[in-house]
């Protein structure tokens, strides 16, 4: 952009050049009429017009191509997590945001690359602690920390600035249901980051703080909520089995997440008591305005990343497969990320990996007299670090895909 404004002023330079030619040429002798000179201040006048109008445009333009240069900062507490490193491989592809302060914990001082080796461009830079944040004038400020840390990093930053928590301490509206979910005082509501939901995406506009869903509620939301708005499901008795890959867990070490415990193995785990279900109640609840009541079963899968979630209500009286599919693809017609896959085809977790996307398919279950959805994502794209960037590309008046993409990786 510099070099265009260069470019733009060296044919301004030539352009002032060949008036001057054109002047000296037109330049009558000593005795020259008087329209010759009355023609040659006027020609002068509206050349230097011509000049201060081109130099205001100049100005304005460089201006422009700095701001447009410099781009927006973005800084990354957390950045050493499983979260926060994917977050960290999108804000490299992003065309507009610039990467800035690295915070991490037990991995201060480490060089980035020692932990994400998968990040080569960001070789030279090191993870610095979190009161480097507050300093860096970051223009958005990524939380991807555990559970209850980040509200006394939040507290840091000025509220101008626009704060992302990949966690859960501002998501539920109800601080009695966060305290059941994650014990501790609740750090307080922030707006969620869901933008599919009806009417989030103003909302998320017009946020300095944004909470990003879970992982299982996204999958989960975003499955059941097309079928509860269109009334095709009782809002009670709403029921999810979903698995997830181990790096829903984060990166730090646990015997239970061990390659030879995991692999080669299924198993459900906080049956009935996963943190996850108050906060798919409380989106679906928005959505069917009422109280719904949902099972909800995790289930650890071995393998590194990917959720697959499937999803079911009672199905009210004239609800049937048609009704089913035309809900979903009614709710999601021109969402970027959300793909209701052709009928009869369903979700496959890997066809999500890597990117920001959800697949969506459903049916309805005669025999059970059950509708049931089934839905896929990346845990860490669409699950984390994809959802928390695609909220902060719109409360910066970005592109809301700038950086994102809704094709995987696969095999
Ligand atoms: N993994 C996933 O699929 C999803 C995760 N999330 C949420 O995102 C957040 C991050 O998750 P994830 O990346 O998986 O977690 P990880 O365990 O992989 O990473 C945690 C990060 O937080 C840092 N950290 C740990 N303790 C502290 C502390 N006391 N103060 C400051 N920083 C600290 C760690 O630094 P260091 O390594 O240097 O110790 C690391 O950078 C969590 O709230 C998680 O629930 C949300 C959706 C999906
Ligand atoms: C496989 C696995 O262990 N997954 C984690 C997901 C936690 C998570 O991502 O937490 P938030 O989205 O609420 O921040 C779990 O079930 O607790």
């Amino acid at each position: 952009m510099i070099c265009a404004a260069q470019d733009g002023r060296a044919r301004y330079l030539q352009r002032q050049r060949e008036v001057n030619r054109q002047v000296r040429r037109s330049t009558p002798g000593a005795e020259g009429a008087r329209t010759d000179v009355c023609a040659r201040d006027r020609r002068g006048r509206a050349a230097r017009r011509a000049a201060r109008v081109r130099r205001m445009s100049l100005h304005a333009h460089k201006l422009v191509c700095i701001t447009l240069h410099m781009g927006v900062t973005a800084a990354v507490a957390g950045a050493s997590g499983y979260g926060g490193g994917e977050l960290l491989r999108l804000l490299l592809a992003h065309p507009e945001i610039e990467i800035g302060a690295l915070a991490a914990n037990t991995s201060v001082g480490l060089p980035v690359t020692d932990v994400h080796p998968n990040l080569p461009d960001l070789s030279g830079r090191v993870f610095t602690d979190a009161e480097t944040l507050a300093a860096a004038e970051a223009d958005v400020v990524f939380l991807a920390l555990p559970h209850g840390q980040s509200a006394a990093v939040a507290a840091t930053l000025p509220s101008t600035v626009r704060v992302v928590d990949l966690g859960a301490d501002h998501r539920l509206a109800d601080p009695e249901a966060w305290r059941r979910a994650y014990g501790g005082e609740h750090a307080g509501t922030w707006t969620y980051g869901l933008p599919e939901l009806p009417g989030a995406r103003a909302r998320i506009a017009a946020s300095r703080r944004v909470a990003a869903p879970g992982c299982y509620p996204t999958a989960s939301t975003l499955a059941l909520a097309p079928l509860l708005a269109a009334g095709l499901v009782e809002p009670q008795d709403l029921n999810v089995v979903a698995a997830s890959g181990t790096s829903g867990a984060g990166r730090s070490a646990k015997v239970n997440l061990l390659g030879s415990e995991v692999m080669g193995d299924l198993t459900a785990y906080k049956v009935g008591t996963h943190q996850h279900r108050p906060e798919i109640v409380q989106a679906l609840s928005g959505v069917a305005g009422t109280a719904v009541s949902l099972s909800f079963t995790p289930v650890l899968a071995p393998l590194p990343r990917g959720i697959l979630a499937t999803c079911s209500g009672r199905a009210t009286p004239g609800t049937d497969a048609d009704a089913v599919y035309e809900a979903l693809r009614s709710a999601y017609a021109g969402e970027p990320f959300v793909r209701v896959l052709p009928p009869g085809r369903w979700p496959h977790a890997a066809a999500t990996l890597g990117g920001n996307a959800v697949h969506v398919q459903g049916t309805f279950d005669a025999e059970s007299g059950r509708a049931i959805v089934v839905s896929a994502i990346d845990n860490l794209g669409k699950g984390a670090a994809g959802q928390a960037l695609q909220c902060a590309n719109l409360m910066l008046g970005l592109s809301e895909t700038a950086g994102l993409t809704a094709q995987g990786i696969a095999p």
